[in-house]
C-alpha cells in the first residue's frame, strides 16, 4: 500500500490531491504522510515481537517536530547525534530514557545536557570520548550509561559517503581497541557499561554485511561476558535501505528474523536506529516547472526546487523518481534534465527523465522524506521549503516556508 498514489489521474497524498496542496501552500514544499510513517515504525516494532527491544528512530533522517511527536506517541525511542537533536526530541515529547546519543564529536555541553535529562545511553566512539564522559559524569555527580561503537570493518556495499563501518572511516573503534576500552570503562567510576553498538552504513540493500557485523559483535559480547563484563543491550544502528528505483532491500521482518536467530538465548535487548526506512518513502518534494529550455544538447525542465532543497542527487548521485502530479499531458515526451535555479551545474534533481511537460506543470520528487529537508540550506539565499503533513483528509503545515527576514536573522551591517 502506497499512501502516495494516483486517483483519477492526479497524485494524492493520502486522501488529498497534491494539486490542492500546491495551490494552497505553494511550491517547492515537502509533503509527508502520517500513515506511512506510522506503518513503517510499526513494521520494525512488530518484527521484533516479544523480544525485548527498542526502536530508536534516527532523528537526523527527518527531524521535523511533528514527525518526532507522532513517533513519540507510538512509543518510539530516538537516536540523536547533537545537542540540537536532543532538544528537538524533548520539545516533541520524546522520552529521554528511550534516547541514545551517537556521533564522533560530542562536546562537553552536549554530554552535560544529556546526563541532566537522563538519556538511555551514550554510544562512545573513541578512548578520548570515554575519558571525557567519565569526567563530565563525575563533575555532575552521576554515572553515565555507555556502549562502545564498534567499527567491525565490513563492507556495507553502499555509497562511500554513507559507508561507516570500514577501517578507514572515522566512526567507532576496531574490535581490539573496543575490548580494551570496555575493560577501561568497567574500571572508571562514573561509567556504567550498558551495551554494545555499531552502525555500518546507510541505504543497505543486503543483509549479509549486517549479519557479518552482528557476528563480530556477538563474539565480543561472549568474550566480554567471560571476563565478567556483561552488556545488556545490542544496538545494531540503522541502515536498512529503501526502494528509490529498483532496489530490493530486505524488510524489517527478514532483518529481525536474522537477528533473533543469531542472538539465540542470550539475554540481550535489541536496539535499532532506523531513519531512512521509516521516513524515506513517507515524503515527496513537490515542485513546479518554471520554464522548459531546449538546447542542441539537452532538454531542460527548470523547476522551482533545487539542490538547496534536496542535495542527494548532487552529493551522492542519488536517484529519485520524478513523476508528473497530473497524468495525461498532451505534450511531447522527451528526455529532460530536471534542474533547479541554483548557480551550480550539480544543481539537478534528475537527469534524462522521460516526461511530457508544459511550463507550469507540477512534479513530485519521490522518496524525499529522509535526508531531504534536513539537509536543505539557504544557498543562493533561497528560503527553505515548507513542510506539510497529511493525515487522511487533514493537512498540517508543520513548518512554514522561510521568509527573507528569517534568512538574514542574526546578520548585521558593519558599524
Ligand atoms: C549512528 C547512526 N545511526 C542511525 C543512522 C540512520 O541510518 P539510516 O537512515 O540509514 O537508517 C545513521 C545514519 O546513517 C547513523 O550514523
Ligand atoms: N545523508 C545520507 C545518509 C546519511 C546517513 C548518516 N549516517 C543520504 O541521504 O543518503
Amino acid at each position: 500500500m502506497d499512501y502516495f498514489n494516483d486517483r483519477d489521474g492526479v497524485l494524492h497524498a493520502e486522501d488529498v490531491p497534491v494539486t490542492e496542496l500546491a495551490e494552497r501552500f505553494g511550491t517547492p514544499c515537502y509533503v509527508y504522510s502520517r500513515a506511512t510513517l506510522e506503518r513503517h515504525w510499526r513494521a520494525f516494532d512488530a518484527a521484533l515481537g516479544d523480544h525485548p527491544h527498542l526502536i530508536c528512530y534516527a532523528v537526523k533522517a527527518n527531524s521535523n517536530l511533528a514527525v518526532l511527536n507522532l513517533l513519540a506517541r507510538l512509543g518510539s525511542g530516538f537516536d540523536v547525534v547533537s545537542g540540537g537533536e536532543l532538544e528537538r526530541v524533548l520539545r516533541a515529547g520524546g522520552d529521554p530514557a528511550r534516547t541514545v546519543f551517537s556521533g564522533v564529536g560530542k562536546q562537553v555541553w552536549e554530554m552535560r545536557r544529556a546526563l541532566e535529562v537522563g538519556i538511555r545511553c551514550f554510544n562512545i566512539e573513541s578512548g578520548a570520548e570515554l575519558e571525557r564522559l567519565n569526567d563530565v559524569a563525575g563533575a555532575t555527580g552521576c554515572r553515565a550509561p555507555v556502549s562502545l561503537r564498534v567499527n567491525p570493518d565490513v563492507d556495507a556495499g553502499t555509497h562511500p559517503y554513507i559507508s561507516t563501518g570500514l577501517r578507514e572511516n572515522k566512526f567507532g573503534v576496531d574490535v581490539d581497541t573496543a575490548m580494551a576500552l570496555y575493560r577501561r570503562a568497567a574500571e572508571l567510576p562514573h561509567l556504567d557499561v550498558a551495551g554494545i553498538d555499531c552502525h555500518i552504513g546507510s541505504q543497505l540493500t543486503r543483509l549479509a554485511p549486517l549479519r557479518d557485523a552482528l557476528d563480530r559483535l556477538l563474539d565480543m559480547i561472549d568474550r566480554l561476558a567471560a571476563e565478567g563484563i556483561a552488556v545488556r543491550h545490542l544496538d545494531l544502528g540503522g541502515g536498512l535501505g529503501i526502494r528509490y528505483r529498483d532496489e530490493t532491500p530486505p524488510g524489517p521482518a527478514a532483518y529481525a528474523r536474522a537477528l533473533r536467530e543469531r542472538i539465540g538465548d542470550r539475554a540481550l535487548e535489541i536496539m535499532l536506529e532506523p531513519g531512512r526506512a521509516i521516513a524515506g518513502n513517507a515524503g515527496i518534494l513537490l515542485t513546479r516547472v518554471e520554464y522548459l529550455k531546449h538546447t542542441p544538447e539537452r532538454h531542460f525542465a527548470l523547476v522551482d526546487a533545487a539542490m538547496n532543497d534536496l542535495i542527494r542527487p548532487a552529493l551522492y548521485g542519488g536517484w529519485h523518481d520524478i513523476v508528473p502530479v497530473v497524468q495525461g499531458s498532451p505534450a511531447e515526451m522527451r528526455a529532460y534534465d530536471v534542474v533547479g535555479p541554483v548557480c551550480e551545474s550539480a544543481d539537478f534533481l534528475g537527469k534524462e527523465r522521460m516526461l511530457a511537460l508544459t511550463a507550469g506543470d507540477l512534479l513530485a520528487v519521490r522518496s524525499a522524506g529522509a535526508y531531504g529537508f534536513v539537509m536543505s540550506s539557504n544557498y543562493n539565499t533561497r528560503p527553505r521549503a515548507a513542510e506539510l503533513l497529511v493525515d487522511g483528509t487533514q493537512v498540517y503545515v508543520v513548518r512554514e516556508r522561510e521568509n527573507f527576514e528569517q534568512m538574514v536573522a542574526g546578520e548585521c551591517l558593519l558599524p
